[in-house]
């Protein structure tokens, strides 16, 4: 990446740069390959950060469906990660894991798991083979204490699993119907909607060598870290990451190194080597002891969450953008790969990131307001849907890490929050998936690299002019949604 002019002597956010385009030999924003650089095994640069109120099991297996990785957060004992790595393993690589109910269900219950997922219906599966579907319109007028049979619709579109996207998408069109269930054997093996079936063609799953969708966990640094990662690892997470908020700090560069050892010794004895991600840093000299600590990948932010309130609390941190170049630089420096952590509202915002030399871009809140996140959907009192979040460094976050001391102990930890402890993220009505979000941010960024002139986003790093901009600069490229 090269600045345009002489870049200014301050840090600088996302909001303060731009990129202007160069000369390019690319003649379709398809011909662009965004896997990432970071040697994870994503296909796309997107990992879903470890917070309770957002990565978890559905999270984690559509997002490895279209590329990315979620990282299950530190809080959720060793067993219930366990099972939620068997859950993402156990998902087809392809299809989405239906909403199934039995016959005898009430339209209540179903229609309570509804928002649950993107894909609009419950099936009713009776012996693993499927009788009918019900969508809210189906159930709309019909009494909540009324039987999922009574009112399901037995119009399906039934394929194999070897049917191919295209061919699914023309049978749905075909029959106005909303969602093909696909049948292997009489057992129902996933839905697929028009949407899914376009997307499976445009994205490749990220996935372990056996063909599994890919998942990974976080570890803080307090406690048995050594046994806390032994049991992620035995689960078979495949990204491990080691968080706190002052990463450049020696209990960090301690709990890493007992980390290190761990996988090491499991990858001698016939393991695969999962790679460490360690954080947060905002400075090269981070960077530099935590890639000595055995760090393979590093993560960079402090301050710019969504749900963060360290700048305020304590004026630390650091703008995004430069601490994401000056870390970039010298972990590559030193052939490892950084994650940009945190401040990622639009698109464009992945796209510098990505500028500036990050692998992959850790996203929270913005993926909070979405029907995978694991909150329940609420709607408040205009009838507009929402999830609650809130902050890892919050006093909610702090308490349930705490569960087990005592109530004095609780109590005056949760006085050194640094984050919030409850918001309203509400769903877009226009992008309410999550796969939504990442076709936005996938087709913004394969533009990004059009304009630069790049194929991939090792060119897209090498290629990006960036200029810096005032806050009218900003303002002048927002769009106008209503007239002046
Ligand atoms: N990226 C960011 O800007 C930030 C992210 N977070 C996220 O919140 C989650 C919880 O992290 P965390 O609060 O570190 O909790 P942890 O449970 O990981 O504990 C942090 C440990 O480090 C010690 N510590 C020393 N200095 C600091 C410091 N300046 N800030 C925080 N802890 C310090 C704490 O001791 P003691 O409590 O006795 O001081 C405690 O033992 C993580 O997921 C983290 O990524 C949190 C804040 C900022
Ligand atoms: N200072 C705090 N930082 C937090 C807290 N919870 C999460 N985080 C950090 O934010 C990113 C995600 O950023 P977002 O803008 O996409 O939401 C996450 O990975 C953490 O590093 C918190 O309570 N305090
Ligand atoms: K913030």
């Amino acid at each position: 990446m090269r600045f345009l002019k002489t870049p200014p002597a301050h840090d600088l956010t996302y909001s303060d740069v731009f990129m202007v385009p160069n000369r390019s030999s690319i003649t379709s924003r398809l011909d662009v390959d965004l896997a990432s650089t970071d040697g994870v095994g994503t296909t796309l640069p997107i990992v879903v950060a470890n917070m309770t109120a957002i990565s978890g099991r559905r999270m984690a297996e559509t997002v490895a469906r279209r590329g990315g990785v979620a990282i299950i957060p530190q809080d959720i004992p060793p067993d219930v990660v366990g099972e939620t790595v068997d859950k993402v393993k156990g998902a087809h690589p392809v299809f989405d894991t239906p909403i199934s109910v039995t016959p005898h269900t009430t339209v209540g219950e179903a229609m309570s798991l509804l928002g649950k997922r993107a894909h609009g219906v419950v099936v009713v599966v009776e012996d693993g083979r499927p009788l009918g579907t019900v969508s809210e319109a189906d159930a709309t007028g019909v009494d909540r204490f009324a039987q999922v049979h009574e009112v399901m619709s037995d119009d399906l579109a039934i394929v194999s699993p070897d049917t191919s996207p295209e061919a699914i998408f023309d049978a749905l069109t075909a029959r106005h119907l909303h969602v093909a269930l696909i049948v292997d054997q009489d057992r129902l093996l996933g839905v697929m909607t028009r949407r899914h079936a376009i997307r499976s063609t445009l994205y490749r799953p990220a996935l372990d060598p056996d063909g599994k969708l890919i998942i990974g966990a976080a570890v803080g640094i307090n406690g048995d870290v050594a046994g806390r990662a032994e049991s992620l690892l035995s689960s078979g997470v495949d990204v491990l990451v080691i968080d706190t908020a002052h990463g450049h700090q020696e209990k960090m560069i301690t709990s890493l190194k007992a980390v290190r050892e761990v996988r090491d010794r499991l990858a001698e004895s016939g393991g695969r080597r999962i790679p460490l991600v360690a954080g947060n840093v905002v400075s090269a000299e981070g960077v530099a002891d935590l890639i000595d600590g055995g760090a393979d990948v590093i993560k960079v932010g402090v301050g710019p969450g969504a749900m963060c309130t360290t700048r305020m609390m304590t004026g630390v941190g650091r703008p995004q953008f430069s601490a994401v170049l000056e870390c970039a630089e010298a972990a590559r420096g030193a052939g490892r790969a950084i994650w940009a952590d945190g401040g990622v509202r639009y698109p464009r915002d992945v796209a510098l990131a990505l500028a500036a030399g990050a692998g992959s871009v850790m996203i929270g809140s913005w993926f909070a307001g979405t029907y995978e996140s694991t909150g329940n959907l609420l709607a408040d009192a205009e009838g507009r849907m929402y999830k609650e979040s809130y902050g890892m460094a919050s006093a909610r976050a702090v308490k349930l890490r705490t569960r087990t001391q005592s109530g004095f102990e609780r109590a005056r930890a949760g006085l050194f929050e640094e984050g919030i402890s409850s918001s309203r993220m509400y769903l877009d009505p226009e992008r309410p998936s999550v796969e939504d979000l990442i076709d936005s941010i996938v087709a913004g960024v394969r533009s990004s690299c059009t304009y630069a002139g790049a194929s991939n986003l090792e060119e897209f790093h090498r290629l990006a002019t960036v200029g810096v901009q005032s806050s009218s600069g900003y303002e002048e490229g927002r769009p106008l949604h209503a007239s002046w």
